[in-house]
């Protein structure tokens, strides 16, 4: 993936990508051409790179403030009661990607198109949980290309249903924003970035520039997050060892992102994470352009590949005990890192997940301030519940935990 990277670097689509990526309009989708370099530039400068991190910090802090906010309140209320940890974490990453979007996180909005004012909850399903779900909607035609001219209309109208809600309320956010610019409002957003590209992009592009940004921040890194919080919950001596290590390092102060290098044992469990719950199990597919050689493999040109992250993670020549979670194989004799690439979950060569450096701010952050605050166990019951769902690995039942505060 590495250095045969100019043979393999292209993406072939199923129908339903097709349609609901415009066509191979955004970064993760589009073929290796300079469209893909001058987008993949675009985000990174803006939002994704680290000095775009740097400057989205404060929404990050504001985030796990409010993160900790809500679970100390739950507890507070009802301290018998299990937490539903989705709920309150996928709701703030959704608040987060919003601003780091459009500059601004959104209650309701009047969407011309549909006739409605749609709440929050409706807008992350129509931009977020319907696409996802469309993803991996399977067209038979993808099979066999040279029946494409027999229609599939029950196929078609439920992707096509998901491309139009979605665009209705793409353009009410951005017609929303380009208000709120006009009143002299100074807003520093994707959003902003893109508009004063305009000359080189379409509005669509924009549009679905935009929308990328918004999916991507809002899912993968809530499933990592929460399959951490599981195990953490489900091994308290691995708990107390990253309390403990926590604690040696912070004190009394809350974790900072600046203190995540410090943080070894921190790293181990994110990664250990990754490999064990492979939040993108297979690389979206790559399609080789030319003859090439892979892993001593020879790949003929035109040939589809799909790297099995999943299968190449839990495979016993290379890792012991795969099915365990265990942080710790991450650390040398020392308590040093070692091998985190190894996973491959961000996949690899240029085409490297451009969202890492967010991915693991929040989520090490995120666990890190959790377990700081709280005292994690499962729900009765819960331990059982390792069922997956869709394209990215989402746990089937949202975590369930008993949490006690700290002193
Ligand atoms: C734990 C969280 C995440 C995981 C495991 C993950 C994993 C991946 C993987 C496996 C790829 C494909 C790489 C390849 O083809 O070799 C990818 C691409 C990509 N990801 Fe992520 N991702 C995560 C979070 C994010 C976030 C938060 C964003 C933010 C918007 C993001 C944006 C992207 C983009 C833009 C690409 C396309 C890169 C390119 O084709 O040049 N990802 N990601």
């Amino acid at each position: 993936m590495v250095t045969r990277y100019s043979s393999l670097s292209t993406r072939k689509l199923s129908n339903a990508l097709k349609i609901l990526t415009s066509d191979k309009s955004i970064v993760a989708m589009c073929d290796y051409n300079e469209y893909y370099k001058t987008i993949k530039r675009h985000i990174l400068t803006s939002t994704l790179g680290s000095n775009a991190q740097k400057r989205h910090h404060v929404h990050r802090d504001i985030m796990i403030n409010n993160i900790t906010q809500q679970f100390h309140t739950l507890v507070e209320l009802h301290p018998s009661e299990a937490v539903n940890f989705r709920n309150v974490f996928q709701s703030e990453l959704f608040g987060l990607s919003l601003k780091q979007a459009i500059g601004k996180d959104v209650e309701s909005i009047y969407v011309e198109e549909l006739g409605a004012v749609l709440s929050r909850k409706e807008i992350f399903e129509i931009l977020v949980i319907d696409p996802m779900e469309g993803a991996i909607e399977v067209d038979w035609r993808d099979f066999f290309p040279y029946l494409k001219w027999i229609p599939n209309k029950g196929f078609e109208k439920r992707i096509q249903q998901m491309y139009s809600h979605r665009e209705a309320v793409m353009k009410a956010l951005i017609k929303e924003h380009m208000k709120r610019i006009a009143s002299g409002e100074e807003i520093n957003c994707y959003l902003d970035y893109l508009v004063s590209e305009k000359n080189t992009l379409s509005e669509q592009q924009i549009l679905m520039l935009l929308w990328e940004a918004i999916i991507e921040s809002s899912d993968t890194t809530a499933v990592v997050t929460e399959w951490a919080m599981y195990e953490l919950s489900r091994n308290p001596e691995k708990q107390n060892r990253l309390y403990q290590d926590i604690q040696n390092i912070c004190g009394y102060d809350k974790i900072t992102e600046e203190k995540l290098c410090h943080l070894p044992y921190l790293s181990a469990v994110f990664h250990e994470t990754l490999r064990r719950h492979s939040p993108v199990p297979i690389v979206p597919l790559r399609y080789a352009h030319e003859d090439a050689q892979l892993g001593g493999y020879h790949i003929p040109a035109g040939s589809e590949i799909a790297i099995n992250i999943y299968g190449c993670n839990m495979d016993k020549k290379i890792w012991d005990s795969p099915e365990e979670w265990n942080p710790e194989r991450f650390l040398d004799g020392k308590g040093d890192l070692m091998e985190l690439h190894k996973t491959m979950a961000f996949g690899g060569g240029k085409r490297v997940c451009a969202g890492a450096l967010q991915a693991m701010l929040i989520s090490c952050v995120t666990i890190a301030r959790l377990v700081q605050d709280f005292k994690w166990r499962l729900k009765d019951g819960e331990e059982e519940n390792v069922d997956t769902l869709g394209l990215t690995n989402t746990k089937l039942n949202p975590l369930l935990a008993m949490m006690e505060p700290r002193n």
